[in-house]
């Protein structure tokens, strides 16, 4: 079983225009990339699957657990937007203190956090308080305090935003090197970069589902003279365009 929303509403405020009307969407195991433009829905999407926010109508679940259950907390890992640094704490201190407050012990926490922090190549900088770091290393301690737990499904927000080419590079090894472990669901606009990579492509608008499919699917949608490169560009905006 994997990510489901079944008929899920969301409204911010009760007296606002909801965000997500109605919407239903199965996304399989591996890796979906979620597009679609500013203001689209997707962070709002990542923020119920993250047990963030309750849909005011139907549900969430993943592997058959509602997210309004204890248990799911622990099943996923949600790396925001924006990640804040902490006053005081270093890397280290911060990613292990996100593995506690998921469950893990202080001891396991405070080791597998230095393991979460090579996999993004930050373990010289583990002991750097994180309000010193930059905001694309700050980034990367976002990904290992994700990284630093269990979960089965890992739910990532603009991870790249802000990234240097070669930490893309080495966030793409890191999400490969998770496939098959766990599932992926990461917002992007990064589309060129990453369409490639993922399993699932899906596209958002407007707080509706325009299309959600394999990757090679959704290329299908790419004007035939795109040049070499733009394939996933040119497949994106004819999706937008359709609707
Ligand atoms: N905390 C909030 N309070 C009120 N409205 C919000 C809040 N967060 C988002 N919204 C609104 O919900 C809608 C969807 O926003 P959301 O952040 O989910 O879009 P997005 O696709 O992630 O956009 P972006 O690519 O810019 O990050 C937008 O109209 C936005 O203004």
């Amino acid at each position: 079983m994997t990510l489901v929303f079944e008929e899920c509403r969301y409204a911010y405020r009760p007296w606002r225009r909801p965000v997500l009307d109605g919407m239903s969407l199965v996304l399989p195991e591996g890796f979906t990339i979620l597009l679609g433009p500013n203001g689209a829905g997707k962070s709002t999407m990542l923020k119920l699957a993250a047990a963030v926010g309750a849909p005011q109508r139907g549900t969430v679940s993943f592997r058959g657990v509602d997210s309004k259950k204890k248990e799911y907390r622990r099943l996923i890992s949600w790396m925001p937007q924006h990640i804040t640094p902490v006053a005081g704490l270093t890397a280290r201190e911060y990613v292990a203190y996100v593995g506690w407050l998921k469950g893990m012990s202080k001891a396991d926490a405070w080791d597998r956090a230095v393991q979460a922090l090579e996999r993004v190549e930050l373990q010289q900088r583990m002991d750097v308080k994180t309000h010193q770091l930059s905001g694309g290393q700050m980034r990367r301690v976002g990904v290992a305090a994700a990284l630093v737990h269990d979960a089965g499904l890992l739910l990532l927000d603009e991870p790249t935003a802000g990234m240097d080419p070669r930490q893309r590079r080495v966030f793409r090894d890191v999400v490969r090197s998770l496939s098959g472990e766990v599932q992926v669901v990461m917002s992007t606009h990064d589309i060129a970069d990453l369409a490639e990579e993922a399993d699932t492509v899906t596209v958002v608008n407007d707080g509706r589902i325009l299309k959600s499919s394999s990757v090679d699917e959704f290329m299908k949608a790419a004007s035939p003279d795109s040049a070499p490169g733009r394939i996933a560009e040119s497949a994106y905006s004819a999706v937008l365009g359709a609707y």
